[in-house]
């Protein structure tokens, strides 16, 4: 009974899981969390790291290891192999001016576009790494000036287990390398001139690996005690971007959408051709098996829900309890959900908003449910524009922290239109994490099958009327104001 472990290094907390990897029956898990901020010193996220694999008992007797992490996020490492600064992550808006630079500089407006998307499959927003980069150029030119390499979360984490064996030795795969947008999923290379293009200059980027090839071996060393590992080298795997492992975690197939609904809401498909949306809002990721997966991503997912509790005074429990008492579309009460800015409309700048305030509309219960309307209604957004890119949907499944709250899974399906199924409560990106390294432990052209999870389905009769009104509410918002030390 060989093991395999799965790591995901999300924005919020690191997991991991150790699973059987032929049958994939979950042996023991941990956890740990990461600091809050859309700066974050990645030696914090290795810490998490070791303490999550400490709680899931440990490395020692697993055949395989890989890594999923939080997309986009860049990691900038000196000659030493030295973090040169944190990281910003996906979610951090302050390269937005850079974004749009980078489109004006291939031609602006639909030429600049259609210039990138047909590129790297991506329009430039300030989620994607090229971005970042351009900024720190710009703004931090000291520290540019002493970036060797630059990697992803998922990469970094892969190259630190390895024992951090030099610049030349990281590595990363086609799913997270198609966000960064210098990589193309189309050719399976690197464009150094976009990424000259974005830095001014080209540094060392991790190896492109293929879905199931070994990124190195554990270092025994980095688990601290010096343990050796009894069945010889523990294998690493290329690990991939979290929603890539995801996919591989609940086993997506054609026909099948996945809306996750973690910090980062994310609408995406398993697919056989490349997509490149040069209206931005579906970027043409690579997956972790060798195919495509056309994605779209807001900002505001479980967080909004998070907020709306906290400013409510109640548990997350509670705060499903009264969205499920209000009426469908709360009786015209409406939030735009825009509370870190968005990405997908592009909208970096914007605060969210409640509309539709009336005597009857104040209540707890009508606000609770304005909160999960308007962050689903973002997500149905991103559902019809991945159909516009081709997406066939059969099956929508719903993942991630916010789908253990039963008014999602309820009202769900009013806003999408259709049922939607939920897997068991899991850690579904550790799950393809560890389904890869069973796949790079067992070989085979193909990831093991696990047995497929059972579902639940929710279904409920549609009601447009919550997406007609999100639809006029949701251009009125307004700009964030500078707050000191924010
Ligand atoms: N019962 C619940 N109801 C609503 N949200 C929940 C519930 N349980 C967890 N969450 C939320 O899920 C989020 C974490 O989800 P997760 O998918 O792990 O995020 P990430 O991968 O971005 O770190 C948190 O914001 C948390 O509050
Ligand atoms: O930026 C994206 C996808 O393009 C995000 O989905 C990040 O990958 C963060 O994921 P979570 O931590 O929210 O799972």
């Amino acid at each position: 009974m060989p093991l395999v472990a799965g790591v995901d290094s999300s924005t919020q907390s690191c997991k991991v899981v150790v699973r059987d990897a032929e049958t994939g029956a979950l042996v023991r898990e941990g956890r740990a969390p990461h600091p809050d901020g859309t700066e974050v010193d990645p030696r914090a996220w290795w810490d998490a790291l070791l303490a999550a694999v400490e709680a899931a008992g440990g490395l020692a007797d697993v055949a395989a290891v890989s890594v999923a992490g939080q997309q986009h996020g860049m990691v900038c490492l000196d000659e030493a192999g030295e973090v040169v600064r944190p990281a910003l992550l996906w979610n951090d808006t302050r390269s937005a001016d850079a974004a749009r630079d980078l489109i004006a500089e291939a031609g602006g407006g639909e030429t600049g576009r259609r210039f990138w998307a047909d590129a790297v499959g991506l329009v430039p927003v300030a989620s994607f790494t090229a971005t970042k980069l351009r900024w720190l150029a710009r703004h931090e030119p000291e520290r540019a000036a002493r970036v060797a390499a630059v990697c992803l979360p998922h990469d970094w984490l892969t190259w630190r287990l390895a024992g951090a064996p030099g610049l030349a030795a990281l590595r990363t795969d086609r799913g997270d390398a198609s966000g960064t947008g210098y990589w193309s999923p189309v050719t399976g290379q690197y464009r150094p001139d976009l990424l000259e293009k974005a830095f001014g200059r080209v540094v060392e980027v991790p190896t492109v690996l293929g879905p199931a090839a070994q990124a190195g071996v554990l270092d025994p060393a980095v688990l601290g005690d010096g343990r050796a590992v009894p069945g010889g080298d523990v294998l690493l795997g290329p690990g991939t971007g979290d929603n890539a492992a995801a996919a591989l975690g609940v086993g997506a197939g054609p026909g099948d959408v996945v809306v996750s609904i973690g910090t980062s809401g994310t609408v995406f498909a398993v697919a056989d051709t490349p997509a490149a949306d040069a209206g931005g809002a579906v970027a043409g990721f690579a997956d972790a098996t060798g195919r495509f997966l056309p994605l779209v991503c807001t900002l505001n997912a479980a967080r909004v829900l998070d907020s709306a509790a906290t400013l409510l005074g109640v548990d997350l429990d509670t705060l499903s309890d009264l969205a499920l008492s209000a009426p469908p579309g709360a009786d015209g009460l409406v939030m735009v959900p825009y509370l870190e800015g968005e990405r997908t409309p592009d909208r970096p700048t914007a605060t969210g908003a409640v509309h539709g305030l009336t005597l009857r509309t104040a209540t707890p219960a009508h606000l609770a449910r304005a909160a999960v309307e308007g962050m689903l209604c973002a997500l149905a957004d991103g559902l019809d524009a991945l159909v516009a890119q081709g997406a066939t949907v059969e099956r929508v499944i719903l993942v991630g922290g916010g789908a253990r709250s039963a008014a999602v899974r309820r009202i769900a399906p009013q806003v999408f239109g259709r049922p939607v199924v939920v897997p068991p409560p899991g850690e579904y990106v550790a799950d393809g994490a560890a389904r890869q390294a069973a796949w790079v432990a067992l070989g085979g052209a193909t990831p093991p099958d696990w047995a497929p999870k059972d579902t639940e389905e929710y279904a409920a009769e549609p009601v447009p009327a919550i997406r007609q009104r999100y639809a006029e509410a949701r251009d009125h918002t307004l700009d964030r104001v500078a707050v000191p030390g924010e």
